[in-house]
C-alpha cells in the first residue's frame, strides 16, 4: 500500500518543516518528504488548504472498557478518536474493575490490537482498586507496556502513599498522571464555586480543591524526581504553579482541556448536566490565564479528558448527574477557533501540543513527520467552517455542551501505520 499526500502545509515539530511539501507513504512508513514528489502511489490525497500534521496524541481519554460498555469501548472510542484526528489516545484506569494490575493492562492492549483502527494506550492505577490504601503493583503494569500511572477520577489524598507511588514510578521511568482535587474540600460541588453559580441553586468547587493538591504534588515530585504530569488543570493558579515549578527545574508538565479554554462557568445552563465536569467551567480570570499558559509554552499539552456518559445519566439533575463530558471529535475545531485563529497558539504550536509534546511525556517514537517514522498523520482543513452535531459522532457518547456550536478545523483525513482510518465525504 502506498499514499502520496499532495500540496499540503506540513508542519512538523520534530523536523521544524512548516511549509509545501509532498509526503509519501509506503506499506506504515513515511519515506520522502519533498518539495515536489513525483513517484507514483495508490492513493493520492490533494491536501491543498490543509495542514499535514503528525497523528494527534492525546493523553487522557475515558474507554469505560472493561465494565461500562454502554457508555463507550475500546472500538467505539477508538474510531472517535479516528474521526477526530487522533492516532495514540491514552486511556485512563478508572474503569470497572480498575484497571490497576498486568492483566486488566493486557486485556485493553490485546483488545485495542485486535479491534481499533488506532493506537491504544492503558494507564496503570495508582492504588489498588483506586482506593487510595494500598499501592497497585507498578513495576509489573510497567512490564506489560503501560506507559504511565494516574488515579485520575480522584487524587490519592495520603501524601505518603503518593509518594512512595512516585519514587516507584521515577524508578520505572513513567509519568505520575495526577488528577488534583481535595477530596474533603470538594463538599458536595458540582460547578465552580462564584456568585453566578450559587445564584442557580448548585455548590461550588472552588479553586483551592485544584491548587492545593497540585502545589502537594509538585512538592512531591522535586523531592522524588518523578515526572509529574498535572491532568486537565482548570484554575489560574495552577498555571502559576506549573510556572514556578518548572522554574525550580522539577520535572513537571501540563495539560489543558479545549472545553476549560472555550467556556466559563456564565456559559454553565444549570438544567442541562452536559455542562458538567471535573474540574468545573472557570471564570473568565482563569480561561485567560489557560491560553497564555499555553501561548507560552508553560502548559504543554492540549488533551480531552473523553468522558462518555449515557444519555439517561446526563439527563438527571445537575447535581445527580456524572461528571464528564466527551472531547475527542471536537478537540480539533475549538483549538483552531479558540486558540489559532484567536492567535493564542501558531499551527506549529498545536502540532506540539496535541502530539510532538504528548509523545515525549510517554516516551514514545511518535510526534514526527520524519522519513523513516511511522505514518501516523492527520490532514485537517483549518479554513472549513461546519455546525457540530453530536448525531455525526463515532463514540457512543453524545454528552458535549458543544452540539450546535459553529466552528473552524475539519478533520479530513486520519492516518494510523500507513492505513487511513478516517476519510472526511468531502475531500
Ligand atoms: N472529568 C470528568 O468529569 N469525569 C471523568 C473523570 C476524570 O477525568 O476526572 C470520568 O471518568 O467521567
Ligand atoms: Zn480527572
Amino acid at each position: 500500500m502506498s499514499i502520496l499526500i499532495k500540496n499540503g502545509r506540513v508542519i512538523d515539530p520534530d523536523t521544524r518543516k512548516d511549509g509545501r511539501y509532498d509526503i509519501l507513504i509506503e506499506e506504515d512508513k513515511i519515506v520522502k518528504v519533498d518539495q515536489e514528489i513525483k513517484e507514483e502511489a495508490e492513493e493520492v490525497i490533494d491536501a491543498e488548504g490543509c495542514y499535514v500534521m503528525p497523528g494527534l496524541i492525546d493523553l487522557h481519554v475515558h474507554l469505560r472498557d472493561p465494565g461500562q460498555t454502554y457508555k463507550e469501548t475500546v472500538e467505539t472510542g477508538a474510531a472517535a478518536a479516528a474521526h477526530g484526528g487522533f492516532t495514540t489516545v491514552l486511556a485512563m484506569p478508572n474503569t470497572k474493575p480498575v484497571t490497576d494490575d498486568r492483566l486488566n493492562i493486557r486485556y485493553v492492549h490485546n483488545k485495542a490490537k485486535a479491534m481499533a483502527p488506532i493506537h491504544v494506550l492503558q494507564a496503570g492505577a495508582i492504588t489498588k482498586g483506586q482506593k487510595g490504601k494500598e499501592l497497585a503493583d507498578i513495576d509489573s503494569m510497567v512490564a506489560e507496556g503501560s506507559p504511565a500511572i494516574s488515579e485520575d477520577g480522584r487524587s490519592v489524598m495520603d501524601s505518603l502513599l503518593c509518594k512512595e507511588a512516585m519514587k516507584i514510578a521515577a524508578e520505572c521511568g513513567v509519568p505520575v498522571m495526577a488528577h488534583c482535587e481535595d477530596i474533603d474540600l470538594m463538599d458536595g460541588g458540582v460547578a465552580n464555586d462564584d456568585e453566578y453559580i450559587r445564584k442557580q441553586g448548585l455548590r461550588g468547587i472552588s479553586n483551592a480543591v485544584e491548587d492545593i493538591i497540585a502545589v502537594r504534588d509538585v512538592m512531591l515530585a522535586g523531592e522524588t524526581g518523578a515526572h509529574l504530569h498535572l491532568c486537565h488543570c482548570s484554575t489560574y493558579g495552577s498555571v502559576e504553579i506549573v510556572r514556578q515549578a518548572k522554574k525550580h527545574g522539577i520535572n513537571v508538565t501540563a495539560e489543558v482541556c479545549p472545553h476549560h479554554f472555550t467556556l466559563t462557568s456564565k456559559d454553565v445552563d444549570a438544567g442541562d448536566a452536559n455542562y458538567k465536569m471535573n474540574p468545573p467551567l472557570r471564570t473568565k480570570k482563569d480561561v485567560e490565564a489557560l491560553k497564555r499558559g499555553l501561548r507560552d509554552d508553560i502548559m504543554d499539552v492540549i488533551a480531552t479528558d473523553h468522558a462518555p456518559h449515557s444519555e439517561e445519566e446526563k439527563r438527571r439533575s445537575f447535581t445527580a448527574a456524572p461528571f464528564g463530558i466527551v472531547g475527542l471529535e471536537t478537540a480539533v475545531p475549538l483549538t483552531i477557533s479558540e486558540l489559532v485563529e484567536k492567535e493564542y497558539l501558531t499551527p506549529m504550536q498545536m502540532a506540539e501540543k496535541m502530539s510532538y509534546n504528548p509523545a515525549k511525556i510517554l516516551g514514545l517514537d511518535k510526534g514526527s513527520l520524519a522519513e523513516g517514522k511511522i505514518a501516523d498523520v492527520v490532514i485537517i482543513d483549518p479554513n472549513e467552517e461546519y455546525v457540530i452535531d453530536k448525531n455525526t459522532f463515532a463514540s457512543k457518547g453524545r454528552n458535549t455542551p458543544f452540539h450546535g456550536r459553529t466552528v473552524r478545523g475539519k478533520v479530513k483525513v486520519t492516518i494510523c501505520d500507513g492505513k487511513v482510518v478516517y476519510k472526511d465525504k468531502q475531500i
